[in-house]
């Protein structure tokens, strides 16, 4: 049976977090976390949401790229979707003309995540499942199905991803109860953004771990005696056996890098973030062979492309933490290839999640690479934003450090219709307000 899908629609979603300065870092000094935010529906009432992250302006065009593919979806029917995922997401990727606006990167990759993100909801829904429940519970055949494997072969097939889910299949109840129980364990970054002063810092890392948090993250990368004396003030709050992991957002040349994090070593730090261009992977390489007998490991992922740039990353061993990006990668099948690339590797998955919706989207997508992937905890964790939950109407719970396993069916990612009128870009009227105070301008 068919069921066609009748509509899809997209609004521009901005929130004004950078007057507080939440989110800020090296790069990134006044963010406003934004999403284009995907409805679609079929003629038989099912619906889904997606979306992708940007950080404020343009924005719309992200929005104009949804609409630009939106006529491979419209008509399509939703059951041949899901039976063979892999080739439709190989249509949106690969639309003659449009091809050449990426490909698989930038704004069109963004919208291909919104638009594939909302199917896997609308999937998700139909099942009456969460999103990490349904992809547990497909064979490994069918969630292989789902993903392009087109420029990976060489590294991973169809079958090894096949035998990697097979083989993992012992164990797999044992696991899943224990994400239900206790949770993935979490890391929390908003206590050291780089706008905030020292008091806020020390004040928010005291309240994180009354809340149960013991691994923390802090921006770093604009002004060295700025960044020792955070991370003294951190390091005395959080005592020395928590976790800290440090966040550059590619401010450096690779010499610098390396200069800069060995002024910082006996902070006794775990990762440095993103420190060159997302697009250097030698450079990565050599930053990693720098600080591997310090302690040190490259962790990046936030703005890596697709999956055929994560493979270049893992083979040159140009990264040691593995962040996936549930909105830059093109959704949820694109990360399966890169999750079971990253364990072909070796490599631990830390997934990103500094951005609207994102803490409530990788959460699935850990729970799942634990349950049906890795196996293990091992030097694996959720990056934990502390910003703009109450605005979904499932958001992520935290407990004691650990996301708890949504139970919801979909993908956590339904905003509440005020919050999508009152933020929506330009009329809302937040916006509104803002706009009419002189504080933004249209
Ligand atoms: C602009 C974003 O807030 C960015 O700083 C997020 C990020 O790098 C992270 O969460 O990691
Ligand atoms: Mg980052």
């Amino acid at each position: 049976m068919t069921d066609i899908i009748i509509s899809l629609t997209v609004e521009d979603i901005r929130f004004p977090t950078s007057l507080e300065k939440d989110g800020s870092d090296a790069m990134n000094k006044a963010p406003d976390y934004s999403c284009p935010y995907v409805s679609i529906s079929t003629q038989s009432g099912i619906s889904g949401n997606g979306i992708t992250f940007t950080v404020g302006r343009g924005n719309n065009i992200v929005c104009e790229a949804i609409k630009l593919l939106s006529h491979l979806v419209v008509g399509q029917d939703f059951n041949s979707i899901v039976k063979d995922f892999g080739t439709f997401w190989r249509t949106l990727t690969s639309e003659d003309q449009i091809r050449w606006l990426g490909p698989e990167k930038g704004v069109m990759h963004l919208a291909v995540a919104a638009i594939t993100n909302a199917i896997w909801d609308m999937w998700a829904k139909r099942e009456s499942k969460p999103l990490w429940k349904l992809l547990v519970d497909l064979e490994p055949e069918q969630l292989v199905s789902t993903i392009d494997f087109r420029y990976i072969t060489d590294s991973l097939t169809k079958e090894e991803a096949i035998s990697i889910l097979t083989e993992m299949k012992s164990g797999k109840a044992g696991r899943e109860e224990e994400m239900k129980l206790a949770g993935y364990p979490a890391y929390t970054t908003s206590c050291a953004w780089l706008g905030y002063s020292d008091d806020k810092i020390e004040r928010l890392c005291k309240e994180a771990q009354a809340q149960g948090f013991t691994r923390f993250k802090m921006k770093v990368g604009s002004d060295l005696e700025d960044d020792k004396r955070r991370a003294k003030i951190l390091r005395q709050t959080m005592g020395p056996d928590n976790l800290l992991m440090v966040d550059a957002n590619q401010k450096w040349e690779v010499q610098e890098a390396i200069d800069w994090m060995r002024e910082l070593v006996h902070f006794n730090i775990t990762w440095i973030e993103e420190p060159t261009s997302p697009d250097d992977v030698l450079g990565h390489a050599e930053i990693a062979k720098a600080l591997k007998p310090l302690g040190i490991g490259v962790a990046t992922g936030e703005q890596c492309q697709n999956r055929v740039m994560f493979k270049q990353f893992l083979k040159a061993g140009a990264m040691q933490f593995c962040q996936i990006d549930s909105c830059r990668l093109g959704g949820v099948s694109e990360n399966i290839a890169v999750i079971l690339l990253a364990k072909k590797y070796g490599v631990p998955v830390c997934p990103h999640a500094g951005g609207v919706g994102l803490c409530e989207y990788v959460q699935h997508l850990s729970i799942f690479d634990y349950i049906c992937v890795s196996g293990s905890l091992e030097k694996r964790m959720i990056e934990y934003t502390d910003h703009l939950h109450e605005h979904f109407e499932t958001p992520c719970k935290i407990r004691d450090g650990c996301y708890i396993a949504p139970e919801v069916p979909g993908y956590s990612i339904d905003m509440k219709q005020d919050s999508r009128a009152a933020f929506c870009w330009p009329d809302g009227h937040v916006w509104r307000d803002l706009i009419q105070k002189g504080l933004y301008k249209e």
